[in-house]
């Protein structure tokens, strides 16, 4: 049987075609001389499939061009164009997950991962199925009718990925998704991003402030400068996938995690 997670998204898109397009994009908050320029010359081509990594400082404005992709605040300058349409306003096709699972702490694991179908009136059976498989699928099938005071900060994690997955959403927007979980349990993580990746064929935007992160899963880092952020450095990652812990030894992934740390200037130059 084909898993549930697998299922085509509504309209299938071809690995390596441009998927978005990120023109000039600049993002200034407040007006005349309190205005901050948070973002700015961002051009960017997101392909179809891909897992990009955003790598930067803190306030460098990754989770606005997050929010920006979604439709959720708009450019100051620049477009953004996502499957060939410009954004203007909030998405339907994507699935965020972010730092703090942010669960209803009085619904159980199926019912939060039910939820958007609810919000969006598409709460069928075929929903329910999907939601089951989707737990499973990420080992919390015998959680079902637990509520998260129950679970650990790693399997609540796994419940926000599932209710981000639900709509079988063709983008998923990740920030900082595993930024708060322990090290080995991050790990984990990484090895079942990777797989719905897989399965999926979703494009995935993920925001981290770790190298290690970013080089581990990436098909391509970008790394960002401090305020206003723009992008110092295009970083592809010519590693195979399947990637496996051992591949965190290498000589390879160490110097990608050295270019990416010099693109940071968290490096001294001789
Ligand atoms: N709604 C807003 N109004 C005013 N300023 C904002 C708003 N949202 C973000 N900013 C500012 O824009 C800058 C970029 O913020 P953003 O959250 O995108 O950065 P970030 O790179 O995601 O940071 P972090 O890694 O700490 O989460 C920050 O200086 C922040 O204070």
């Amino acid at each position: 049987m084909i898993p549930a997670i697998a299922e085509p998204q509504s309209t299938p898109l071809e690995a390596g075609e441009i998927y978005g397009r990120f023109t000039g994009v600049r993002k200034v908050f407040g007006k005349q001389e309190g205005a901050m320029v948070a973002l700015s010359d961002v051009d960017y081509e997101l392909r179809t499939g891909e897992l990009v990594a955003l790598l930067g400082p803190s306030g460098c404005g990754k989770t606005t061009l997050l929010r920006m992709v979604a439709g959720l605040t708009k450019p100051s300058g620049g477009s953004i164009v996502i499957r060939g349409r410009e954004v203007t306003e909030p998405q339907d096709d994507f699935g965020f997950v972010f730092q703090s699972p942010n669960l209803l702490p009085w619904r159980t694991v199926l019912s939060n991962v039910l939820f958007p179908m609810e919000i969006k009136g598409r709460l069928d059976a075929a929903a329910k199925v999907r939601a089951i498989e989707l737990l499973e699928h990420v080992g919390l099938g015998k959680f079902l009718k637990s509520r998260p005071h129950e679970l650990s900060g790693g399997m609540k994690q796994r419940v926000a990925l599932c209710r981000a997955l639900i709509h079988s959403p063709s983008l998923i927007l990740m920030d900082e998704p595993f930024g708060a979980l322990d090290e080995l349990t991050r790990m984990e993580m990484h090895e079942l991003l990777l797989d719905i990746r897989r399965l999926t064929g979703a494009t995935v935007m993920f925001v981290t402030h770790s190298i290690s992160e970013a080089v581990y899963l990436a098909d391509e880092v970008l790394v960002f400068s401090a305020r206003p952020g723009r992008v110092s450095d295009r970083i592809r990652i010519d590693l195979p996938y399947p990637r496996e812990a051992a591949l965190r030894y290498t000589a390879g992934f160490r110097e990608y995690e050295r270019r990416a740390g010099a693109g940071l200037g968290v490096l001294h130059h001789a």
